[in-house]
């Protein structure tokens, strides 16, 4: 079988940053909400609509009563009064639609958050392992929220003011189609402005975007190793690097600022001379009798609102084009293969027994890290696994934890393929204390609880199991201290115990240990050899340890030796190879204590 990503799928899709992709995704979130948004547009319409008839009635009054001198003052106060309410009308209207649009894309935004987020947890691990950790945090926060971006310019600027051009545009046409004409034929004048601002902005656009980007990763980086960082003495370095990037940064939204302040907006308002320029001079050509100051005033009044809502547009630009590109990586995200459920909801783990059959995994195509490995471990043994570092220790647990597919071979659970456990009876039969125990913010309890529906006594007595409830007890506030993030500092160790009794809270058919033991003195340590024994028959155990002392009870210990199965059997019968691997291993430990 040829070998291909390490999750067996085939890779990632590229990153499609066309703004299709991005409309897609728009539409995609929007869609619980799309009989408001038709509303929403169907009553800026009607406002726009509204709002174009101001200077129709303008025009009336000054073309009918100002110039011949006709002052009926009961139709000319309907009129101004008609004006007035127009204008009123269309404002409040476009306000209250606005603010109904602003809703659905915070409500949009914030599903898609949500969907993102839930999307990346129900990632395979070999995704992470592709994935920079920073990164994945801002698609998740910064580009949901560049989506945010993308439905006010949307929304607002474009189909708003696109929607208001029309409508001025309409009115035009009704009025003098051929004055009309001239405008639109000056449209295009505005591509061409948009055209050289862009030229002139989006270096620095682009510069000022990935500056900001390395500016976070930057942080993300110096927040995971302060210790490093420190210890080196390279905080000042550091923080030298982060003044100039910032300085970088900086400089390129300043470029970026003046291109919008010295080309955009005068050009615009060039363009907007021209205009009326030009319908002044079209007036002249047409071939009428009498002066028309209203239809020329009318016209006044509509080309501002062309123009205006094409600056609006066209000063957006930069940012729409940015909005674009987070929203389609937000999509190619969305659009990454998640793990597949399994369809089998009546398969269950009831004894624990465990086979590996001719297993074969590679990371990386070509780079076997386990070569066709076979195993039996019987169900409430106590199987340990040693080996030198880098041997495939831990991508044996990764394979049995689900976290990636061999290439090759598979792995029964009583008997039943793993990978078509359904996920519940897989992650309540499972529990794993990892090599670098991972704490919540939160009390030892929720530590311990995890989300699951538990009791207290339950979670004191795997705490008890584990070892972990004197010195739970003597913590300030027992149960209910507060670790992690903000809480009270605990050592290594301690942690360890709190995943033993994480682990063994959920009652697990199969407890898994890669290390547990590593940073915990002796005395906890036999103590935690005790608690292990106190579950042979109940629970299958299979642990990775590197202080073999650990191993010294186990029913049977595996020696894996760069990938391959090197040597088999108990603590005594390996010993007894003379020269072998696993006594090598036990006299260095030896000559190192
Ligand atoms: N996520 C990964 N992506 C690519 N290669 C990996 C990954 N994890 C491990 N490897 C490689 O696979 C090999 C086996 O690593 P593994 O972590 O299974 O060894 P180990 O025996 O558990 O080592 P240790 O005792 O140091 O924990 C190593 O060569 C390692 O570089």
């Amino acid at each position: 079988m040829p070998e291909t990503a390490a999750d067996g799928r085939k890779a990632a899709p590229g990153t499609d940053h066309s703004p299709r992709e991005a409309l897609k995704l728009l539409a995609q979130a929007a869609a619980p909400e799309r009989r408001g948004l038709v509303k929403g547009l169907g009553w800026l319409v009607v406002a726009a609509a509204l709002e174009a008839i101001g200077p129709i009635l303008g025009k009336h009054f000054i073309d009918v009563h100002v110039l011949p001198r006709q002052f009926d003052l009961a139709a000319m106060a309907l009129l101004l009064g008609a004006m007035l309410l127009s204008g009123w009308a269309a404002s409040l209207l476009r306000y209250a639609q606005l603010r109904r649009m602003a809703s659905v894309a915070r409500r949009s935004v914030l599903r898609l958050r949500e969907q993102v987020y839930a999307h990346v947890l129900a990632q395979p691990m070999a995704f992470f392992d592709r994935s920079i950790s920073g990164q994945l945090l801002s698609r998740i926060t910064n580009d949901t929220d560049a989506v945010n971006n993308l439905y006010r310019q949307v929304l607002f600027v474009m189909l708003d003011s696109s929607i208001v051009v029309l409508g001025a545009l309409a009115a035009m046409a009704w009025l003098d189609w051929r004055l009309m004409l001239i405008v639109v034929a000056l449209v295009p004048a505005s591509s061409g402005i948009i055209w050289l601002y862009q030229r002139a902005s989006s270096e620095p656009v682009q510069r000022a975007r990935a500056l900001r980007a390395d500016l976070n990763a930057q942080m993300a980086e110096s927040m995971a190793g302060m210790a490093m960082l420190q210890s080196a003495g390279a905080s000042q370095r550091f923080a030298a690097r982060y003044e100039a990037a910032n300085q970088a940064q900086l400089q390129a939204r300043v470029l970026e600022l003046r291109a919008n302040a010295w080309l955009l907006r005068p050009a615009l308002d060039l363009l907007n001379v021209l205009l009326i320029v030009t319908v002044i001079y079209g007036f002249g050509l047409r071939e009428v009798s009498g002066i028309e100051v209203g239809l020329l005033y009318a016209f006044l009044a509509y080309i501002a609102r062309v123009v205006e809502p094409l600056i609006q547009i066209t000063m957006q630009f930069s940012q729409l084009q940015q909005a674009l590109v987070a929203a389609s990586r937000v999509r190619a995200l969305l659009q990454e293969p998640a793990e597949p459920r399994s369809q089998r909801a009546d398969l269950r783990v009831t004894q624990g027994a465990i086979r590996f059959e001719h297993l074969q995994f590679s990371y990386k195509p070509g780079q076997p890290v386990l070569h066709d490995l076979d195993l039996e471990v019987a169900p409430g043994s106590f199987v340990g696994i040693a080996g030198h570092t880098g041997s495939g220790k831990s991508t044996l647990l990764a394979l049995l934890l689900r976290f990636y597919q061999p290439q090759q071979g598979r792995i029964l659970v009583d008997g039943q393929a793993l990978e078509q456990l359904p996920d519940e009876a897989f992650h309540a039969a499972l529990g794993l204390v990892p090599q670098e125990p991972y704490l919540i913010a939160g009390t030892v309890r929720e530590n311990i609880r995890m989300g699951r529906a538990m009791s207290d006594d339950r979670i004191e007595a795997a705490a008890r199991d584990a070892r972990a409830h004197d010195f739970l007890m003597a913590l300030p506030n027992g149960y209910d201290s507060r670790l992690g993030d903000g809480g009270l500092a605990v050592s290594t160790g301690q942690k360890q115990l709190i995943a033993l009794a994480r682990a063994l809270a959920g009652d697990p058919r199969i407890l898994l240990l890669d290390e547990a033991t590593a940073n915990i003195d002796s005395a906890t340590e036999s103590q935690v050899g005790d608690a292990l024994r106190a579950l042979h028959g109940r629970v299958t155990v299979i642990a990775i340890a590197h202080r073999l002392s650990t191993l010294r009870d186990a029913d049977q210990i595996v020696v894996l030796n760069h990938g391959r199965l090197a040597e088999r059997g108990t603590h005594d019968a390996l010993m007894r190879i003379d020269g072998g691997l696993y006594q090598r291993l036990v006299q260095l430990q030896a000559l190192e204590e």
